[in-house]
């Protein structure tokens, strides 16, 4: 980046010595039991990784929490009205594979553990997805993904929920395992601290889309903080297909899965699979839709091959 591109940048960059250091002038320890939950949710997830750049994260996180705390009372103040518990919301946007999820959950377990002990709730898009009978009905079940696929205002009407503060707000399930929306199962979300709302498409706006049918209101307007996980589409597209292969020896094999024909397959015939749905489908929605919200996020953080981050970007503010 030349000095004029920076200077003129939105953003404070960071390499990840720099960003790593930031934790320095805070103390940040885990305990054994802290650790092994980590290592729970993902075995790859490095501990290195987590006290240099995760560790950080979440204190910049708590920091916000109790900053947005403080206006939203001052208003209520102003207003001489009684402040409602309202959760803040962090929004978790980037590609398939990227490590969305395995991000979300991170930083959910730190802020779990901070000395706030604050209750962390984490909802998906993907239960928002229209169920496959509908996408099939018209014709856009090879979108999965595409804002098209979404109830977006059915969205919109969870995050109006609970950032009205209303006591308890349910969001539908997508299982994986099915391919599809799971009839009568719901997540309950009952006035948490802090929600993280994880999805592909959650900073969409409509200059960003390629579909025609925009709300007015967008999932970003409920953000207090949002995040884009970033990395090369390379990494990215080796990464959808190692997942494959892994699916493809564990959750395809089970009777009940909608991929149980993958399983038959062989390594190299998966290989030819992965790469066609990722060409067709996630890699087009990325190059679409997905890659141009990136420059609207708070918080850029920026995978290596090895799923290291190199760098992290800041808004400023
Ligand atoms: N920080 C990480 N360290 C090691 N592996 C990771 C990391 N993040 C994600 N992965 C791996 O990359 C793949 C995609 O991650 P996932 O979190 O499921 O992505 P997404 O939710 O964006 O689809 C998974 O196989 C996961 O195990
Ligand atoms: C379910 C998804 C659309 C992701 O949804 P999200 O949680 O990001 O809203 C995606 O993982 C997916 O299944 N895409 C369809 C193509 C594929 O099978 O990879």
């Amino acid at each position: 980046m030349t000095s004029a591109t920076k200077k003129f940048s939105p953003y404070l960059h960071f390499t990840r010595d720099e960003w790593a250091a930031l934790r320095n002038s805070t103390p940040l320890t885990l305990s054994e039991a802290e650790l092994g939950k980590l290592q729970g949710i993902n075995e790859h997830v490095s501990m290195i990784e987590v006290t240099q750049i995760y560790l950080p994260l979440a204190r910049l996180l708590n920091l916000y929490v109790d900053e947005v705390k403080n206006l939203y009372e001052a208003t209520h103040v102003f207003l001489n009205t009684s402040a409602r518990k309202v959760p803040f919301i962090i929004g978790i946007a980037g590609s398939v594979a990227v490590g969305k999820s395995t991000t979300a959950r991170i930083v959910q377990a730190l802020l779990e553990r901070s000395s706030d002990n604050l209750r962390v709730d984490l909802v998906t898009t993907d239960g928002f997805l229209y169920p496959n009978r509908i996408l099939l009905e018209r014709g856009i079940m090879e979108r999965k993904g595409f804002p098209e696929s979404y109830h977006i205002n059915a969205l919109i009407q969870f995050l109006s929920d609970v950032k009205s503060g209303k006591p308890k707000v349910t969001a539908p399930v997508y299982s994986h395992l099915v391919y599809d929306i799971v009839p009568d199962q719901k997540i309950e979300v009952c006035q948490p601290d802090v929600l993280i709302l994880e999805g592909l498409n959650v900073l969409q706006s409509p200059s960003h889309s390629s579909s025609k049918r925009h709300p007015q209101v967008f999932v970003s307007d409920f953000f207090d903080f949002s995040i884009y996980v970033d990395a090369k589409e390379d990494h990215v597209r080796h990464w959808y297909e190692e997942r494959f292969q892994t699916l493809r020896v564990t959750a395809f094999r089970q009777p009940e899965a909608y991929f149980y024909r993958y399983s038959t397959l062989t390594k190299e015939e998966a290989h030819q699979v992965a790469l066609d749905i990722w060409d067709r489908i996630n890699g087009e929605n990325l190059h679409e839709n997905i890659a141009p919200t990136r420059n609207r996020a708070d918080l850029i953080l920026r995978k290596g091959r090895d799923h290291s981050v190199q760098s992290v970007s800041l808004r400023k503010l």
